[in-house]
């Protein structure tokens, strides 16, 4: 059986993310694939649809606001930081619901996730939260960004570069494979979208047509905009040039939220985009967790190497006492003198006490030394009571659903 599916749906504020979780929503409980969806966008007032997991159920954003004295986007994003704190319980609670239930082996497992941002785009793929969400999301299930565009505002070949540039830099940001939604196809055919990004002479012809009609402005005007020469016109051809080797990395379906034309295409697509993720993103992804673990743990050595020549130092006689005979010659020696004294507890400058004073021995640093190791890499995986009681809240909230 294939592995569950996340689909992260993406889009600047309007675009219909919300109409089309619904819609593809619905289409999957139609088809008795009932999904798991969860709602990162901790603003949104209501919700058309049930979510399993729900930011605003731990979340008072509200409050946040109050409380951190931010404004709307700053507030969506210390919500979004706060519950990225929680990912690892997300996920476990993720993989117990995808994977077969034994107590009940006839139960379908979830085999689509689908995942809700908040409207301010740039709040989630930008911010630290979102790429920790989305990157952990990406190590446990295939992971697939849906962009939503508007397409009857992606029209004009301005808007429409402008759309794809800012799906080129979430692709870049995200590295995860993407699908191009465009949205809106019961008041505008996205046939001329997939045109444009096919074909580039169809691109140029529009572009043409734009400046020849003057929405680049007029002939020798102040910006020297004009048919064929105007510094928009060969921006957008060249950035259309540039944007080819991204268009082949796309899958693009045009979709209407509304009506549900298109959607059992996006899901075809869906399952494309999850086999090139097994095939090539999976692989590199691995790579990069080895290399971070690998990176952790060296960096765990390196700091408790340093904590037990720390303890050394200051608790062992390895380091011979001044002769009382070397007097301070400057203020900082002097001073450093001082420390020293302190250090021992000798405020009366007499180091005998500090020579009888047998500080930790080889062995005993070997044993504190794996007493150490034990107690980090303890620290790294066991749940608090804190993290207990997030998990059983989570199910709880869940269970009622
Ligand atoms: N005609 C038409 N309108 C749509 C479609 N999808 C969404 N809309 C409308 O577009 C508007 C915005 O839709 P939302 O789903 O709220 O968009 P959103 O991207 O979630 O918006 P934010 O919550 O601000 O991020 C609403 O008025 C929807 O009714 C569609 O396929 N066709």
């Amino acid at each position: 059986m294939p592995s569950p599916v996340s689909v992260v749906c993406v889009g600047m504020a309007g675009s219909g993310k919300t109409t089309f979780m619904q819609r593809i929503n619905s289409y999957l409980h139609e088809k008795k694939n009932v999904p798991y969806v969860v709602n990162l966008d901790p603003a949104v007032h209501s919700v058309p649809f049930e979510s399993n997991i729900d930011i605003r159920d731990s979340i008072n954003y509200k409050e946040v606001m109050k409380q951190y004295n931010l404004g709307p986007n700053g507030g969506i994003l210390t919500s979004l930081n706060l519950f990225a704190t929680k990912v690892d319980q997300i996920i476990s609670l993720l993989e117990k619901r995808t994977s077969p239930n034994p107590e009940n082996p006839s139960a379908k497992p979830i085999e689509h996730i689908l995942v809700d941002t908040p409207g301010q785009i740039e709040v989630f793929v930008w911010s630290a939260s979102g790429s920790i969400l989305l990157e952990t999301m990406a190590t446990s299930f295939p992971t697939v960004i849906a962009y939503v565009i508007d397409t009857p505002r992606a029209s004009s070949t301005s808007t429409f570069m402008s759309n794809m540039l800012y799906a080129c830099s979430i692709l870049y940001k995200t590295k995860l494979p993407m699908i191009l939604v465009f949205n809106k196809t019961d008041v505008r055919d996205a046939e001329f979208a997939k045109e444009w990004m096919t074909d580039f002479d169809a691109f140029q012809q529009a572009l043409r047509q734009e400046e020849d009609s003057g929405a680049f402005g007029a002939e020798g005007g102040a910006g020297g905009f004009g048919a064929g020469s105007g510094y928009m016109g060969s921006l957008l051809n060249s950035m259309s040039l540039m944007l080819e080797e991204f268009y082949r990395h796309l899958s693009v379906v045009g979709v209407s939220s509304m009506t549900g034309d298109g959607v059992e295409e996006f899901f075809e697509a869906v399952e494309t985009k999850r086999q090139e993720f097994e095939r090539d993103y999976k692989p590199e992804l691995e790579r990069k967790k080895k290399e971070r673990e690998e990176q952790t743990a060296s960096q765990r050595e390196l700091e408790l190497g340093k904590l037990m020549k720390d303890m050394s130092v200051s608790g062992s006689s390895r380091q011979p006492p001044r002769k009382p005979a070397e007097e301070p010659e400057t203020v900082s020696e002097a001073e450093d003198e001082e420390d020293e004294i302190i250090k021992r507890g000798l405020a009366d400058g007499e180091d005998s006490d500090y020579e009888d004073y047998v500080g930790p021995n080889a062995g005993d640093d070997e044993g504190l030394s794996q007493r150490y190791q034990a107690a980090l890499s303890g620290s790294q995986s066991a749940p608090t009571d804190q993290d207990n009681s997030f998990t059983r809240y989570l199910r709880a909230s869940n269970m009622q659903k």
